[in-house]
């Protein structure tokens, strides 16, 4: 079935191993390829009003009817604030109304805002029902529709209610991206970006060298996703519930995170790559400050995301930001916290990330009030 343009990634969990297809027109197969692994069942698909305005539902939902599968849709608003209870309780909804059973799926197409929102409550109804990603933006085939992590935002930060929900099958339609906007895929790159700053300092060179053929659609892009999905593939096999060097993956979302939840999620002012940019230019200059890497690497790292066009500073935040002890109330609340000590991702240099534990408090906040003042 799966034809010689398709590549495939395997993420290997055992018995919940699961393939990620990626190439173009996904989209219309994806009713054959769910038939082909999950034989009978209904399946409840979540979007967002952007993703059905492009034509991504409708594609979708033929490409069921063509292999006769059921299927109810739920239509939520875009932008990171749907990743809310509200709208946790609006999907769960949804699901029972459309009266689906535990073996039948939720079906996430769109972003990664879609994909944690309704993989976990993918998770959580009639205590876990299959889930199928169909990751239509940058960000979502290289990175949040791979490796199980999903949940919602509170006031108090980002991701912090949530389960470890494996899908059953990622569908990456690479043709998708051309409707996504340039602000988001550029978004999407800064994940891309980071996979060769956690530990492949040559993926990083060759980025430097193809991204403008990865903007503008040509081989190096489904080169690049693929990439992206096995680095993370490799990742998530070895440490699932990220004990150990899953926090790597995290590299530059310490900082990212606080940005979002000080920002209150507003995607007008900063989304979720975009705060990953900026965080991963403040661990590589925040690193340089604690002599653990060069300068010279913060200043490369910084230039090649300001060449793609992505903000690398607290000042490239629109709207202002609240001070130093603020976003470290944020940091504090970060899931790698252990007993009360900061953990970051630092790094050596390019490729050369680290895990930190026990980062002093003080040393955070003096690096945050000199970046707050620009300095
Ligand atoms: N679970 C994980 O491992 C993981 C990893 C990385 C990020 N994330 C989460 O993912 C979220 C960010 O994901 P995102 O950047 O995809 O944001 P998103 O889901 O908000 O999508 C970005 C924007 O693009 C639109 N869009 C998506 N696909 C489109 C298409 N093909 N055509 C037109 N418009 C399209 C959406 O409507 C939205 O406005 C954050 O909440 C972040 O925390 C999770
Ligand atoms: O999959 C992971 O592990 C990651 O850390 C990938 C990140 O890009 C992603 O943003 C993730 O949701 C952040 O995880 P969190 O545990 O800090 O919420
Ligand atoms: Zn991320």
């Amino acid at each position: 079935m799966i034809s010689p343009s398709i590549r495939t990634v395997t993420v290997g969990l055992d018995t919940r191993t699961y393939d990620i297809l990626i190439g173009d027109g996904l989209i219309d197969r994806a009713g054959a390829e769910i038939q082909a692994r999950l034989p009978g069942i209904r399946v409840a698909i979540v979007t967002d009003e952007n993703v059905a305005a492009a034509g991504h539902l409708a594609r979708l939902q033929a490409s069921l009817d063509e292999a006769g599968i059921g299927h109810a849709a739920l239509i939520l608003p875009a932008g990171e604030k749907t990743k809310s209870f509200d709208h946790l309780q609006q999907t769960v909804g949804a699901i029972l109304d459309a009266r689906l059973e535990r073996g039948d799926a939720v079906v996430a197409l769109g972003g990664g805002v879609i994909g944690d929102l309704a993989g976990f409550a993918a998770g959580i109804v009639r205590r876990g029902m299959q889930f199928i990603q169909i990751p239509t933006s940058l960000l979502a085939q290289v990175d949040s529709s791979v490796g199980g992590k999903t949940g919602i935002n509170t006031a108090q930060g980002k991701n912090l209610v949530g389960v470890f929900h494996q899908p059953r099958l990622v569908l990456a339609d690479t043709s998708a991206l051309d409707t996504l906007s340039e602000r988001e895929f550029r978004a999407g790159y800064a994940e891309v970006a980071k996979y060769g700053l956690i530990d492949k300092p040559d993926f990083f060179a060759w980025l430097e060298a193809n991204w403008r053929d990865i903007f503008s659609g040509g081989s190096a892009r489904s080169e690049a996703i693929a990439a992206s999905c096995q680095a993370k593939a490799d990742v998530v096999a070895r440490d699932e519930y990220e004990t150990g060097n899953r926090a790597l993956l995290n590299l530059g979302h310490t900082f990212g995170h606080a940005l979002e939840a000080a920002t209150g999620y507003d995607s007008a002012r900063l989304v979720h790559g975009e705060g990953v940019a900026i965080g991963m230019a403040l661990a590589h200059r925040f690193s340089a400050r604690l002599n653990q890497a060069s300068p010279d690497d913060a200043i490369r790292v910084e230039t090649h995301l300001k060449a793609v066009g992505l903000p690398t500073t607290l000042a490239d935040v629109p709207g202002g930001l609240p001070d130093a002890e603020k976003l470290l109330a944020f940091i504090a609340q970060d899931k790698k916290v252990s007993r009360g000590a900061l953990t970051f991702i630092l790094t050596h240099g390019i490729g050369q990330s680290f895990i930190a534990r026990d980062v002093p408090a003080s040393e955070v906040l003096a690096f945050l009030q000199d970046a707050l003042a620009g300095r």
